[in-house]
């Protein structure tokens, strides 16, 4: 039995990990654990699962590390800097692992490994990410990690920068640069988290368009990371490093 503990265990994706990890026959839910509870109820769990918010994760990631247990992170808000601390943090602690997932949904995986596959054939590339009002961090992790990898295989392609004659524009007009990729955020009550990635090139559009049509889409992802992190060496970004793709 793997003993897991859960960070924001009473929000909107904890709730459902928290149900999982109860519902799984290989694991025992040690520790439930939210805002103004005791962090050390931790201590019992071997892997921690952490769905809470960008101001705090890293505060859980450093007591995760620095008490033995391997943190499962679903929280979002992550860039160069903040990875880099974890990995030093990892470093002086060693046989501890790390898994840190912008998206723990099978099916954003797979949106993000094509738009991956199709970045070098096409002229151009915008994200456009489309999320519930009561989301912190724009863009989102997905989105931000999707940038990241067309913005790489478009600089393994050769490929320079995208057509764009703008020369005037509202400030955030052409949305958010991240790596050279335009990325959009739309926040709308109704929604939950979507995101299509368009490709443009001569006369032809490419669309690549994922939706997450309720949270527990999000736990067998997570549960895959709970089974694996123990054996994954130092810090793992993104659940797509566990499937065979
Ligand atoms: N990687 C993925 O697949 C996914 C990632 N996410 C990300 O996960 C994060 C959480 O999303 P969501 O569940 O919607 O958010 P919620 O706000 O619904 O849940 C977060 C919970 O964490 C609690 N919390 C805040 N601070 C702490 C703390 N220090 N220790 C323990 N618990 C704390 C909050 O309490 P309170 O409300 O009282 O502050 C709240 O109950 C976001 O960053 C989101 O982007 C979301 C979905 C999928
Ligand atoms: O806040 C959310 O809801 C989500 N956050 C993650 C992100 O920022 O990409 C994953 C998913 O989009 C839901």
């Amino acid at each position: 039995m793997i003993r897991v503990g859960v960070l924001g265990a009473r929000g909107r994706v904890g709730v459902e990990v928290c149900k999982a990890v109860h519902a799984a026959d290989d694991m025992e839910l040690v520790a439930a654990v939210d805002a103004g509870d005791d962090i050390e109820s931790l201590s019992a769990a071997e892997v921690v699962v952490d769905f809470t918010h960008p101001d705090v994760v890293m505060d859980n990631l450093k007591w995760c590390i620095e008490h033995g247990v391997h943190p499962v992170v679903g929280t979002t808000g992550f860039d160069a800097g903040r990875l880099g601390t974890v990995r030093g943090w990892l470093d002086a602690n060693p046989g501890v692992n790390a898994l840190i997932a912008p998206n723990f949904g099978i099916a954003a995986v797979l949106m993000m490994h094509f738009a991956q596959q199709a970045a070098r054939y096409f002229d151009s590339v915008e994200i456009v990410e489309l999320h519930h009002p009561n989301k912190a961090d724009a863009p989102s992790g997905t989105a931000r990690r999707t940038a990241e990898l067309v913005a790489a295989a478009r600089r393994e392609a050769g490929l320079g920068a995208m057509p764009d004659a703008t020369t005037a524009e509202l400030p955030g007009a052409r949305g958010a640069d991240v790596d050279g990729v335009r990325v959009h955020g739309v926040r709308l009550a109704g929604l939950i988290a979507h995101q299509e990635v368009l490709l443009g090139g001569d006369g032809e559009i490419l669309t690549i368009r994922h939706d997450t049509m309720n949270r527990s889409s999000f736990t067998p992802g997570v549960l895959l990371g709970v089974r694996r992190v123990r054996e994954l060496p130092g810090l793992t970004i993104g659940l797509e490093n566990l499937l065979d793709l």
